[in-house]
């Protein structure tokens, strides 16, 4: 048995996304978000599942903070609902909106707990997307204007904001794979949203920086790993392909203003030609405070020609899987931030979101689920690992405070450390909850 010690001054938290967890989408001026669309449109998720009620944390706030100030973290990571402030993505702010974050965060506060604000995560005004949403660089303002409002009207309370969650999944999985709202396939059109995705960050950036907002801003890429299964150049270069489709395409022009040569040029061999005007890759360019880090899974990999987008195919070693079917690979998440700190230096790391999908139901009153904590352990040793090769971490959010809607997934796949029952909206502590709990106090684990 080892002893897993953290940095004196680590932060410990819980994240969730305002889709997931709030409901009372049709409550206090809420406009429609391409999430109710998708959702709503049959065959995109899980049993019709989608989040008009989802946790009903828009009017049960005050329990789940309670939950948190039990658990003892440092920081909450939610996210602001865009259509709760403007209905229709722009135009007239919709006062109730701003009321119900007023509430949640003066909650938080006087819990001692730091609000961490993601602007964007994922559900954009539909009023927005009927104009061609991130495709349209009108969407760019659309967002910075929004952004604007959130950080005059928070300036004080919220001290550390993120702009976009998960930009991959925003451009790729949503407009090229197409298991995400709004559902399209078109690699041309995801690639040029995901550039407008980035310029659209780097304006918030700039728009904070102007209006000498007190905080730190930062954004949280998701990100993989793969290994490759021989050391064939062919197997290295395919799993290098797939790594900086989810790293290097959005921090090389965050960090270094250009983005990866190698990238650009296999997607111009797949017909993408980027439509990058004047300015654009300066504004990118804008220095961060801090990167949020989203890991969950990596896997063993090798090429194979013309195989999907990038030539690679999975090799199935048998690792173990979470009930999501995604392999546990902890050395992954080590490599992902190796990587990181050798590319792009020192700069200030959260783990933004960082959890497992086990789906244990109470029995008699308690959720023994020991995967979770298993997983969780063996990704602590392994940012532990990182912390001691020199990554500069200096918080972890685990993904989810508590079970909630799993996108396309639905209600299937449960992520929280509290269980929620979705018919009576019963919050139940899990064991995983208590082991959290008990590292936080300590801030050291027994592995
Ligand atoms: C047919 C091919 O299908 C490919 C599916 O490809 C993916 C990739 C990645 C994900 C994914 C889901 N999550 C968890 C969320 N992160 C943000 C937060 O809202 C969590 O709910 N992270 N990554 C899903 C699907």
């Amino acid at each position: 048995m080892a002893i897993i010690q953290f940095p004196k001054d680590m932060k410990w938290g819980t994240a969730t996304a305002s889709y997931q967890i709030e409901g009372a989408t049709n409550e206090g001026g809420r406009g429609v978000s391409i999430w109710d669309t998708f959702a709503k449109t049959p065959g995109n998720v899980i049993n019709g599942d989608n989040g008009d009620v989802a946790c009903d944390s828009y009017h049960r706030y005050e329990e789940d903070v309670e939950m948190m100030k039990e658990l003892g973290i440092d920081v909450y990571r939610f996210s602001v609902a865009w259509p709760r402030i403007f209905p229709n993505g722009t135009g007239e702010i919709n006062q109730e909106g701003l009321d119900y974050y007023h509430r949640l965060v003066d909650k938080l506060l006087e819990a001692g707990i730091e609000p961490m604000c993601t602007l964007y995560h994922w559900d954009l005004p539909q009023a927005l997307q009927d104009k061609g949403g991130w495709n349209n660089r009108e969407t760019i303002d659309a967002f910075v204007n929004y952004a604007e409002v959130m950080f005059k009207e928070f300036s004080g309370k919220i001290k550390q904001w993120l702009t976009l969650n998960e930009p991959w999944c925003i451009s790729f999985l949503s407009n090229f794979i197409g298991v995400h709202a709004p559902g399209n396939q078109d690699l041309q059109l995801a690639t040029q949203i995901s550039h407008h995705l980035l310029v659209a960050h780097g304006k918030t950036v700039k728009k904070f920086r102007e209006l000498g907002i007190d905080g730190q801003i930062g954004f949280a890429p998701n990100t993989t790993w793969l290994e490759p299964y021989s050391n064939r150049q062919e197997d290295i270069d395919a799993c290098n392909r797939e790594i900086g489709w989810y790293i290097e395409w959005f921090m090389d022009p965050v960090f270094k203003g250009t983005y990866p040569q190698f990238l650009v040029d296999w997607f111009k061999k797949k017909g993408v030609e980027l439509d990058i005007q004047e300015g654009d890759m300066e504004t990118i360019n804008q220095p961060v405070d801090f990167l949020g880090i989203n890991y969950y899974t990596g896997h063993i990999a090798r090429y194979k020609e013309n195989e999907g987008l990038l030539d690679w195919e999975m090799v199935e070693m048998n690792y173990e899987r979470t009930d999501i079917g995604w392999p546990i690979f902890p050395e992954g998440f080590y490599n992902v931030l190796m990587r990181i700190k050798d590319s792009y230096g020192d700069i200030p790391i959260y783990i933004t979101e960082n959890g497992s999908c086990y789906n244990d139901e109470p029995e008699n009153g308690r959720v023994k689920d020991a995967g979770r904590i298993n997983y969780l352990q063996q990704h602590l040793t392994a940012l532990s690992r990182a912390i001691s090769s020199g990554v500069n971490v200096k918080g972890y959010i685990t993904w989810s405070l508590m079970d909630n809607f799993e996108w396309a997934e639905g209600y299937t796949m449960r992520f929280g450390i509290v269980h929620v029952n979705y018919r009576t909206l019963e919050r139940t502590k899990k064991d995983s909850y208590y082991w959290f709990k008990q590292t936080i106090d300590n801030n050291w684990f027994e592995n």
